[in-house]
């Protein structure tokens, strides 16, 4: 079996089994502020567990395509979403579970207008910005407790661009 895996466009649809897309889509669900602002409302479902969610900012280094995927983790504990604050394009890859360990990843290339929102225990790769600063914000849980689950393939994936 092949260990290459092509990028695709992410769509709300295509990553559906695996968490929300965020992105203004289409016209807003609610206008607000006496018709100056458009609200996309509750686009993500923040599930945590033990703990509170708390906004953070990351600062990543970019990564670039052909992409070595060594590592897979996920967080039993709370969601993990993140927000692009540039309208660089970024990697996501997801899998399914199978058995305690990721399936066959997926990967996505981002818009730039779109973050992401992994619920609680989704597989995921590691915030994967592709150009610099790379910097988002972060949703994710505040708490006690090993919220981080990593599994490291015996042999990598290879994430190619479309
Ligand atoms: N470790 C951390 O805060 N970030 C990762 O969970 C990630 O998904 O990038
Ligand atoms: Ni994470």
């Amino acid at each position: 079996m092949s260990r290459e895996i092509v990028a695709a466009a992410l769509t709300a649809e295509a990553f559906a089994p695996f968490g929300d897309v965020l992105e203004a889509a289409g016209a807003p669900d609610r206008v607000i502020n006496q018709g100056r602002c458009g609200r996309w409302h509750d686009l993500a479902r923040l599930d945590i567990a033990d703990g509170r969610a708390g906004i953070s900012l990351f600062e990543a280094e970019a990564r670039s395509l052909p992409l070595t995927l060594e590592m897979m983790e996920r967080h039993p504990l709370g969601a993990q979403a993140f927000l692009p604050m540039s309208d660089d394009p970024f990697l996501v890859v997801v899998a399914p579970d199978d058995g305690g360990a990721p399936g066959r990843p997926r990967a996505f290339l981002t818009s730039g207008a779109q973050g992401v929102n992994y619920p609680a225990g989704t597989w995921h790769g590691v915030l994967t910005p592709l150009a610099a600063p790379g910097r988002f914000a972060v949703v994710d849980r505040i708490g006690a407790g090993d919220n981080l689950e990593e599994h490291w393939f015996d042999v990598p994936w290879v994430v190619r661009a479309p």
